[in-house]
């Protein structure tokens, strides 16, 4: 694809003994919204950690905006990783320092920047998630959800090309969850951001992106728009985006036989 941002081309990665990823092959189109979903444990926030390059793959490439994320020197790669902002499940605030320390601080690690620019920065990026006004709040003294928002904050603070978002509706109220999928399309359509979606929730992410892409078993089962997303006759879609617990996807993380752990550890 020409105007792919993240090209990722014949990826294989192994975890111990276990194949996440098989020859997988995925274009994330450049300032569109692609919704990244799958079943629980399927590598979905792996895929996020190739593509920032803090997981190395066994085989394949990525390339982020036309340069391979692997093989990049270390010049290459770090002004490549200036262009990409994270939320990642983890992505946990500095806990000794307050709202405003956290959004500045890459701002005082990667620019030049007078301390009144940070201000104004800070301060427009907490007015965009919502938060301004705790600003002087230490995240101790923040909701999960409100945590969120300012991580959130931070990870735009460097108005990055590509935004990664790993579960950002999780733990959010709907008031707040429609302040996040108003934002990611804001910086989307406004700005221009590439934006890579990883979630559960089937319906927000059908409706907010432009491009999906089903993972499950070390593959892509299906990529495409959410229409054709919603169209496909596969069966592992289907299930998927019904949420079936029977199906072609197993619930189960793979385990030797259920009767063997008992009858051992009765012994
Ligand atoms: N640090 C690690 N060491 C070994 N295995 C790991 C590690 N992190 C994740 N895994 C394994 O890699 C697989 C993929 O994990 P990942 O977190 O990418 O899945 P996911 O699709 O994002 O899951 P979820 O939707 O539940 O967040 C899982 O089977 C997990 O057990």
């Amino acid at each position: 694809m020409k105007n792919a941002y993240v090209q990722i081309s014949n990826l294989s990665f192994t975890r111990g003994e276990r194949a996440i990823y098989e020859g997988v092959s995925i274009n994330i189109p450049r300032g569109k919204i692609t919704a990244v979903m799958g079943p629980s444990g399927t590598g979905k926030t792996t895929l996020l950690r190739l593509i920032a390059a803090q997981l190395h793959p066994d085989q394949g490439s990525v390339l982020v905006d036309g340069v391979d994320i692997h093989k990049a020197n270390r010049s290459a790669l770090y002004d490549t990783r200036k262009k990409i902002g994270m939320l990642f499940q983890s992505g946990a605030l500095f806990s000794d320092m307050s709202v405003y320390e956290n959004v500045a601080f890459p701002l005082e690690e990667h620019t030049d920047l007078p301390d009144d620019i940070i201000k104004d920065i800070v301060l427009m990026k907490l007015q965009s998630v919502g938060l301004r006004g705790a600003v002087d709040l230490m995240p101790s003294e923040l909701s999960g959800g409100m945590a969120r928002r300012v991580a959130l904050a931070r990870a735009i603070a460097l108005d990055p090309e590509l935004v990664m978002y790993d579960e950002p509706f999780a733990g959010q109220d709907p008031i707040s969850k429609g302040v996040l999928v108003e934002l990611i399309k804001k910086l989307n359509k406004a700005v221009g951001i590439t934006s890579v979606l990883v979630s559960h929730d089937v319906e927000e992410s059908l409706s907010i992106s432009d491009h999906v892409c089903i993972l499950s078993g070390g593959t892509v089962v299906a990529q495409g728009t959410p229409e054709e997303i919603k169209a496909s006759d596969d069966a592992r879609v289907i299930q998927f985006l019904n949420g079936q617990a029977d199906g072609p996807v197993p619930f189960h993380f793979p385990a030797c036989s259920y009767a063997g752990d008992l009858i051992g550890s009765s012994t």
